[in-house]
């Protein structure tokens, strides 16, 4: 394997564009320096233009994106995201069963667990299934987004070309319908939970508490719709590829999935499932997510920074406006700080003590996912779960031989990525699992009526 070059420099068009390899240089600037290098590059059409300016994640820095984040921050700091950990738990038992009864459908039962979850959190509701329209059309909004995030569009190259009559900006018009389908999806989903207000049903949830801080926030009805759209636009495709890449690497590495086992066995027992109480004393268990993280990050380049003002990095100018790309996919693979780096070795994560390690596929400095709280906790809950319950075995081909998920086919949903379909026999590992999950999610679809 060749070592990537810890940091260098290109010109896209007219913007220079810095990539970072290391870690150590990502923390150096991108988080001690962090009040220049927090700003994201101009996106005329994903950001002006399809998001009329209103989503955060590529929100330049300034008020509009401190506001923002502040609603993100409030819903889902480490505190308020321990709220959650019951409603994660019980939406976890229900993704057992739907394992269980259907594992070919896994694709399917992980997206449903991950919607679910984000939705309770921003919304104050779940969903029993994935059949109401919201769901498609919240789907097609993120393809509207992630397409308009590919290169290509003129007015990127030349933002000249919105001075143009409006009515002559050619390049704007697929623009313009997927900018409609968002504003009139995340108004509506905000409309919604209004009227619960109003009807005295709403759980209390991210959009509640935004309509009730709105004024002291200073958004309007329409930022504020886009901000608590958040977690819902962000939070399942990457929450689901996670649980899909940890599933691959049970495939890849039965002696991790034994070892993790036997401590479940060992700390938990078999007669009921993980809960949060035990993550504690799961060290290895917790390795091997930090390590499912690493092995395969769900978003390879982050999100794209960029700097507010010249600065200086060992001698070399970065010019005010450059894009900086802390490269997660180089850095999680760097051979230094993770010796071989290719296999999935969960110990490497019991060996290190620098915390900021298991946090980096989260990104850097004060644009770092403000979801890791939440997507921890639901990554742990589900990974946890699975692990006590089932074994998850790869299929044979025909000579017997194990036919294992490749990595090298990831399908790239934009700035994120998920294994391709994959085949694999899920077990219960013992009788019992089987009964223990049956009972714990007819419980849990009782008490989760209350939220539909
Ligand atoms: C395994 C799951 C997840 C991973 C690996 C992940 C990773 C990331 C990364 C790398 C960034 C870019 C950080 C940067 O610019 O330096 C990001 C941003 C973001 N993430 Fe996540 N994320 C995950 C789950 C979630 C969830 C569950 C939510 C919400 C519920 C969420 C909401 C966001 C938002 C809103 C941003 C934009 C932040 C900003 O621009 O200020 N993410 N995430």
């Amino acid at each position: 394997m060749t070592t990537a070059r810890p940091i260098f420099f290109f010109y896209r068009g007219p913007t220079p564009v810095v990539v970072i390899n290391k870690a150590e240089i990502a923390w150096d600037l991108l988080q001690k320096r962090g009040d220049i290098y927090s700003s994201r590059p101009r996106l005329v059409f994903a950001h002006e233009i399809v998001s009329g300016g209103m989503r955060g994640l590529t929100m330049p820095y300034g008020k509009q994106w401190r506001t923002w984040r502040k609603i993100q921050n409030t819903g889902m700091s480490g505190k308020a995201s321990l709220g959650y950990c019951e409603h994660q738990a019980l939406e976890s038992t229900l993704l057992l069963r739907g394992l269980l009864h259907d594992p070919k459908r896994y694709s399917y039962h992980l997206s449903l667990f991950a919607t679910s979850v984000v939705l309770s959190i921003a919304y104050g509701r779940r969903t029993p299934d994935l059949d109401d329209p919201i769901f498609t059309r919240n789907a097609q909004c993120g393809i509207d987004f992630q397409r308009a995030n590919m290169p290509g569009n003129p007015v990127d190259k030349y933002p000249a070309l919105l001075n143009l009559p409006r009515f002559l900006q050619w390049f704007r018009r697929d623009g313009d319908k997927a900018y409609a389908r968002a504003e009139s999806l995340f108004t509506e989903l905000l409309a919604d939970v209004k009227n619960r207000v109003e009807a005295g049903t709403a759980k209390e949830c991210m959009a509640t508490r935004g309509l009730r801080d709105q004024q002291s926030l200073g958004f309007s009805d329409l930022e504020l719709a886009f901000a608590l759209n958040a977690p819902f636009g962000a939070g399942i495709d990457t929450t689901s590829a996670a649980l899909e890449i940890a599933l691959c690497a049970m495939l890849h590495s039965p002696g991790s999935v034994r070892k993790a086992q036997e401590e479940l066995d060992r700390v938990v027992g078999r007669e009921r499932l993980p809960t949060f109480d035990d993550e504690r004393s799961l060290p290895y268990l917790e390795a091997f997510i930090a390590e499912v993280y690493r092995w395969h990050p769900v978003a390879p380049l982050a999100v794209p920074h960029s700097v507010t003002t010249d600065d200086m990095y060992e001698g070399n100018l970065i010019p005010k406006g450059a894009t900086v790309i802390g490269n997660l996919y180089t850095i999680l693979k760097d051979p230094d700080m993770f010796p071989e780096p290719e296999v999935f070795r969960p110990e490497r994560f019991m060996e290190t003590q620098d915390p900021r390690i298991a946090d980096l596929p989260f990104g850097f400095g004060r644009r770092h996912c403000p979801g890791m709280h939440v997507a921890k906790q639901s990554v742990y809950i589900a990974v946890a779960r699975i692990l006590w319950a089932f074994d998850v075995e790869p299929v044979k081909d025909e000579g017997g031989k194990p036919v294992l998920p490749d990595m090298k086919e990831m399908k790239v949903l934009g700035l994120t990525r998920k294994p391709a379909p994959f085949e694999f026999h899920l077990r219960p590992r013992f009788p019992e699992a089987s009964s223990i999950i049956e009972k714990e999610a007819a419980e849990a679809e009782r008490l989760l009526k209350a939220w539909e």
